[in-house]
């Protein structure tokens, strides 16, 4: 640690230290955005309080338009906030300076719905990577190339590829290798395996689970979807309307939901897919071969 509490960020913890520290804290998050209709504002995200722990992957899931991806956004320091507190490994990240911030924001990377859409097309994976280093040398050192692409179950050999020559699954990966160069406590998953198969979407969600097991990543996971929720989060907030109307363990929530709302969205998905255990409770073990 340094000595204005912020952990220095080449510190290699292990995946046991990163776990139990509280990562971040949202305490009454208001977002309004600016409209031009008679209120002047809308409400996307009304006084949510939760927080995230190190190791854990929370869900925040809600309809379409209930404000899931403000809060995200909010929590990744990247979208606005009207009012309340976003405490960063103790730190709210409004009274930090500009030195303070730059050490602090990397510590949460943001994983998007499109992987193509966050690469930039005229850029190798290799390229892209070097950018990344040079922009962050002090946090970037500990692991070369190659191994960080196998950590995402990547071949090395994709390192010369343009993104147009990645199908979406190893996009994605390639997107949640840049994330994981940073070494980050959080990461905030967007709509991560939306736009992808099934079977890849399987595949990026137990890499997901690994990473949570090896670095002790805590992860933020957007989603609609309460079938991947169900898999991958130990605890859920369901929203509505820019308000948390239920939270709790994943299983009690999806599988015994309190709130009408959450019964309606539970009824709302086909067959069982949300009964029995949930991924991280068979996590596989990922000893899979690289594409
Ligand atoms: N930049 C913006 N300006 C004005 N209103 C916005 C803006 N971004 C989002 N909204 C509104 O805020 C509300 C919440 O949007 P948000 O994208 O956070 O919801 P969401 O749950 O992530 O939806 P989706 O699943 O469709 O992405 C919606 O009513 C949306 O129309």
């Amino acid at each position: 640690m340094k000595g204005d509490g912020i952990p220095a960020a080449a510190s290699p913890a292990t995946a046991g230290e990163r776990a139990s520290e509280r990562i971040v804290e949202v305490d009454e998050l208001t977002v309004e955005y600016r409209t031009g209709g008679r209120r002047g504002h809308h409400t996307a995200v009304d006084r949510v309080s939760l927080h995230v722990d190190g190791g854990e992957i929370v869900g925040v899931v809600g309809e379409s338009g209930s404000g899931k991806t403000t809060l995200g956004m909010a929590v990744a320091g990247l979208g606005p906030r009207t009012s309340g507190e976003i405490r960063l490994l103790g730190r709210d990240l409004r009274t930090l300076g500009a030195a303070d911030l730059r050490r602090l924001r990397p510590e949460v990377q943001v994983i998007f719905q499109d992987p193509h859409g966050s690469l930039d097309p005229r850029q190798s994976v290799r390229s892209g990577l070097r950018e990344l280093r040079g922009l962050q040398p002090e946090r970037t050192g500990w692991i070369d190339d190659e191994e960080l692409l196998r950590q995402v179950r990547l071949s090395p050999d994709l390192l010369g590829r343009l993104p147009h020559q990645l199908s979406g699954g190893q996009a994605q990966r390639v997107c949640i290798a840049r994330a994981l160069l940073m070494r980050p406590r959080l990461l905030v998953a967007d709509e991560p395996t939306s736009g992808l198969d099934v079977s890849v979407q399987a595949e990026v969600l137990g890499l997901l689970l690994r990473l949570r097991e090896t670095t002790g990543v805590a992860v933020l996971f957007v989603s609609h979807d309460l079938s991947v929720v169900r898999r991958i989060c130990d605890r859920v907030h369901v929203m509505l309307r820019g308000r948390v109307v239920e939270e709790g363990p994943a299983g009690r929530v999806l599988e015994a939901p309190e709130h009408e709302y959450t019964r309606k969205l539970v009824s709302a998905v086909p067959g069982r897919r949300l009964r029995g255990a949930a991924a991280h409770e068979k996590a596989p073990t990922g000893h899979g071969s690289l594409t």
